[in-house]
C-alpha cells in the first residue's frame, strides 16, 4: 500500500513505528531495571532523580516508600510496559548514559533511516513524540549503527513536555510548539489511540503496521496505514 501527503512536518512514534519494541524490551528495560537500585541508592540526591522518585512515590500514594519500594514498582511499570513518565525520567537516565559509554547501539528499522534522510533532504522537517524521555530520544538518534541522526531532528516531545500520548490537546500543543497548522502535521505510530488522539486534534495520521510488532493485529479503524516507511510519499511545501 501507498499513502501520499501534503505536509510540512512529520511526528514520529519510536518503539514500534521507527524501531522494534523487542530491541526496547529485550535490550533497554534490562539494562535501566539492572542499574535501578544503584542509581536510587546513590544518586537519590541529583534533582531530576529525586524529582522522578517523588512522582513514583505520588503515583503509588506513598510518600514514604524507601528506596527498596521505589525499586520494586518501577520493576513492576517495567514488566507492564507501563509508559509512566518518572519510570520514563529514570529509564532515559540511565540509557543515555548507556548510549555515551558505548554500551548501546539505538534500533531503527532498514527502511526508516535512508526514508528520513530523503524528507529532510527535501524540506520536511522531522520531530520525534515518544513516551521515551526527551534523553532518551536524543540518545537513541545520536547513537544509531548509521551514527550521529540528530542533525535530522528538529525537536524532541514526551510525556513531560507535551502530554499523555492518547490525549488530543498533547497534539494541539505540540502543533503550537512547531508552529505548523494542525492539517500540515503528519503523526506515525504503531497505537490506534495515538492515531485517534493526533487526528481528533486535526493532524493527519498513519499507522505503521509492523510485522510481529504488538499492534500489528489491532484494529486500525479508517487510519491509512503503512507497513515501511517507503509507503509514505510526502509533497512537501517549499519553504521560500
Ligand atoms: C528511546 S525511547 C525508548 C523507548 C521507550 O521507552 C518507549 O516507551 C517508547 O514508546 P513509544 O511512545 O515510542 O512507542
Ligand atoms: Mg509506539
Amino acid at each position: 500500500m501507498s499513502v501520499r501527503f501534503d505536509v510540512d512536518a512529520v511526528v514520529l512514534d519510536i518503539e514500534g513505528t521507527t524501531s522494534a519494541t523487542g530491541f526496547v524490551v529485550d535490550v533497554l528495560y534490562p539494562y535501566a531495571r539492572e542499574r535501578f537500585g544503584a542509581l536510587l541508592a546513590s544518586r537519590g540526591g541529583e534533582p531530576e532523580v529525586a524529582r522522578a522518585v517523588a512522582q513514583v512515590r505520588a503515583e503509588i500514594g506513598e510518600p514514604g516508600a524507601d528506596a527498596a519500594r521505589v525499586e520494586k514498582v518501577l520493576g513492576e511499570w517495567i514488566d507492564e510496559d507501563r509508559k509512566a513518565t518518572p519510570l520514563k525520567t529514570l529509564q532515559g537516565i540511565l540509557w543515555a548514559e548507556g548510549f555515551a559509554r558505548g554500551d548501546l547501539v539505538s534500533h531503527f528499522y532498514p527502511d526508516v533511516i535512508p526514508v528520513l534522510r530523503r524528507w529532510h533532504g527535501d524540506g520536511v522537517r522531522l520531530y520525534v513524540y515518544s513516551s521515551g524521555s526527551v534523553a532518551a530520544q536524543r540518545a537513541w538518534f545520536a547513537h544509531s549503527a548509521e551514527g550521529d541522526l540528530l542533525g535530522l531532528v528538529s525537536g524532541l516531545y514526551d510525556t513531560e513536555n507535551a502530554g499523555p500520548k492518547q490525549e488530543p490537546d498533547s497534539y494541539r500543543a505540540i502543533a503550537a510548539s512547531i508552529g505548523t497548522g494542525l492539517g500540515r502535521l503528519l503523526f506515525l505510530s504503531d497505537r490506534p489511540g495515538e492515531l485517534d488522539a493526533a487526528r481528533a486534534a486535526g493532524w493527519r495520521a498513519v499507522g505503521v503496521r509492523r510485522a510481529g510488532e504488538p499492534y500489528a493485529d489491532a484494529e486500525f479503524g479508517d487510519h491509512p496505514l503503512a507497513s515501511a516507511f517507503s509507503e509514505i510519499t510526502l509533497a512537501a511545501r517549499s519553504s521560500s
